[in-house]
């Protein structure tokens, strides 16, 4: 379990941490300045915690005293670092409120249960007593996931910590499964199961700092779910605590009696229970790990090379291609930090005569398992990419993305800092509409960012890469660095985003491929699920949660 305090409770991951810039920072931000159009950066710092107004716990003295009986008085937390930590989620929107001291939205206790069985003492307690209950795992939900909402009826809202149940419980070496406790972060989970020989392989960028549960619960993606697949694939089972009771799903390697129920868990974002822990299908360490890259002309010839290993059914562990403006970015925001030497220049200057110029695409390969299916695999993913224009740069730049996979969320802190805006959003759809979707949304983000944009001069930087890629389509996630419109910074966003999330829709691709639904997606889902749909996710709702205790507020359409 990280210890709450070591976090920024406003911004991404440890408070001793940052962004390394290799001491070239005015650089850095000069270059950042003449992208956006700005002579110079404003400077805009958060509001500091201490001086923030919080409203007193709408709990009492008697609902308090009773989560203390469920899960000891230490792990009852009322204090203003806890119930402003757990307010929001990370999306930019989260992170306005927050900068801005913007705390309506903190719980009224936040209680951090160490077994299932508190768990769900705390679930049926809130529920008796007409109180919101808000599961919460690493909080690094970017759709409003975990905000700490309440329904008109309800006194008050409980936040449920899940990272006390951090443990591995079993694994079955011969089954290749593990039963894990929800709350377990990122590298404590992969840190346990590699000492026995094992990975599960989820590495969401957000690795660090998410958990199982959230993992699950918003039907996430990890950076190289080629090979190891979305949470929804790699569950087997989980044990959830709801308001009729304990709730555990089938466990088996495949059956036909009737629906997968663990289909409704995965992506359930806490609105049918807390998942307290779950079966997982986990791999053996992989010997060998081949990251590289390659440059295409164009991101159509870049995602036909894509399209094609996938449908030639190649095993790959990542396959990531950014598209000419998102490729520029990169090389010249490490060319600010890093200056290229005359080598390295010249490499490039090449390369651009040979049509690899202004329109490149980089698209990294990874490649994950034994030493032979690795060598083989690099053979013949590397055959169709330059048979489809691709050119081959070594493995330099492979390794340089997989050491920082990381890293990059550390810049949004000084970004908004700096009054530049930053954030992301994605979707999923079939090969057939992927150009058409891509030119759409583009197009929908640039028009929306003129005009909402921060005065005349401002510009902004919209870029997209390709990843998970399936056999008949791939996921689109887009990122948006723009100059903040000081004062209405919030319908700013709102603007851009209902302009990209309409286009999403249009386009014939999915509201969310890895994200989840939140408060924010929620009101595309009609579209996205159709009315029976959303009809009969409300009725799953009501038959495990009737009083809207669980997550009131996300996923389903208000
Ligand atoms: C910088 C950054 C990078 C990211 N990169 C990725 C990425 O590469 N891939 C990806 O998939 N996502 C990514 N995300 C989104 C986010 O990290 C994921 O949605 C992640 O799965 C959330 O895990 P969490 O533990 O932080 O969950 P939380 O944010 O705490 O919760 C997410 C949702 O799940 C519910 N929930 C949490 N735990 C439980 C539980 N035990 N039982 C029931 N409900 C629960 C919450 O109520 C909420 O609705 C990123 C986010 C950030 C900020």
């Amino acid at each position: 379990m990280i210890d709450r305090r070591a976090l920024r409770w406003n911004g991404w991951g440890f408070v001793h941490a940052g962004f390394e810039l290799g001491g070239r920072e005015p650089e850095v931000w000069r270059w950042v300045a003449e992208q956006l159009g700005r002579k110079q950066l404003p400077h805009r710092p958060a509001a500091p915690l201490d001086r923030l107004e919080l409203a007193a716990p709408a709990l009492s003295e008697d609902d308090l005293g009773a989560l203390r009986a469920i899960v000891g008085a230490a792990n009852v937390k009322t204090d203003r670092y806890e119930r402003a930590f757990h307010s929001r989620g990370k999306s930019y929107l989260d992170l306005l409120a927050l900068r801005s001291g913007d705390l309506r939205h903190a719980p009224d206790a936040v209680v951090y249960p160490g077994s299932g069985e508190e768990v769900q003492a705390v679930v049926t307690h809130c529920d008796r007593e007409g109180l919101a209950l808000v599961p919460f795992g690493g909080g690094s939900s970017v759709v409003g996931g975990v905000s700490a909402l309440r329904g008109d009826d309800q006194r008050a809202v409980v936040t449920l910590d899940t990272t006390r149940l951090g443990r591995v419980l079993a694994i079955d070496s011969e089954s290749l499964t593990a039963r894990v406790q929800a709350g377990i972060y990122g590298p404590e989970l992969e840190r346990t199961l590699q000492r026995e020989g094992f990975t599960l392989g989820h590495y969401p960028q957000s690795f660090e700092f998410s958990t199982l549960g959230g993992w699950i619960a918003a039907r996430g993606a990890g950076q190289q779910s080629y090979r190891y697949g979305k949470a929804e694939k790699w569950l087997v089972s989980a044990e959830l605590a709801t308001p009729k009771g304990p709730w555990r799903t089938e466990a088996f390697p495949a059956s036909a009696a009737g629906p997968n129920l663990n289909q409704f868990v995965a992506g359930s974002e806490g609105i049918l229970g807390v998942i307290t822990e779950a079966t997982v299908k986990i791999h053996r360490v992989p010997a060998e790990k081949d990251y590289r890259g390659f440059f295409f002309k164009d991101f159509t010839a870049g995602a036909k090379a894509v399209r094609t290993i996938l449908q030639e059914e190649l095993p790959v562990a990542m396959l990531r291609l950014s598209d000419a403006p998102e490729t520029h970015f990169l090389q010249s925001f490490s060319a600010a930090q890093h200056p290229p030497g005359a080598i390295e220049r010249a490499a490039m200057q090449a390369l651009a005569w040979r049509g690899y110029g202004e329109g490149r695409c980089l698209l990294i390969v990874g490649l994950e398992g034994d030493r032979e299916t690795v060598l083989e695999s690099q053979v013949r993913t590397r055959a169709v990419i330059e048979r489809l224009g691709g050119v081959h740069l070594g493995t330099r730049v492979g390794e340089r993305w997989y050491s920082k996979r990381f890293a990059m969320p550390y810049m949004r802190d000084p970004m908004l800092d700096r009054g530049v805006a930053v954030e992301t959003l994605e979707t999923s759809v079939r090969w057939s509409d992927l150009h058409h979707l891509y030119r759409g949304v583009h197009l929908a983000i640039h028009d929306a960012l003129r005009d909402n944009a921060a005065d005349p001069e401002a510009r902004a930087i919209v870029m997209c890469h390709l990843s998970h890629g399936y056999i008949d389509g791939a996921s689109l996630y887009f990122t948006m660095i723009f100059p903040q419109k000081q004062g209405a910074e919030v319908e700013q966003w709102l603007a851009i985003k209902r302009a990209a999330s309409d286009a999403i829709v249009a386009g014939g691709g999915t509201i969310s491929h890895h994200h989840g639904v939140g408060t924010d997606h929620a009101p595309w889902l009609l579209r996205e699920k159709g009315e029976v749909g959303v009809a009969l996710l409300a009725g799953l709702k009501d038959s495990l949660d009737p009083n809207h205790t669980c997550n009131p507020g996300k996923v389903l359409p208000g």
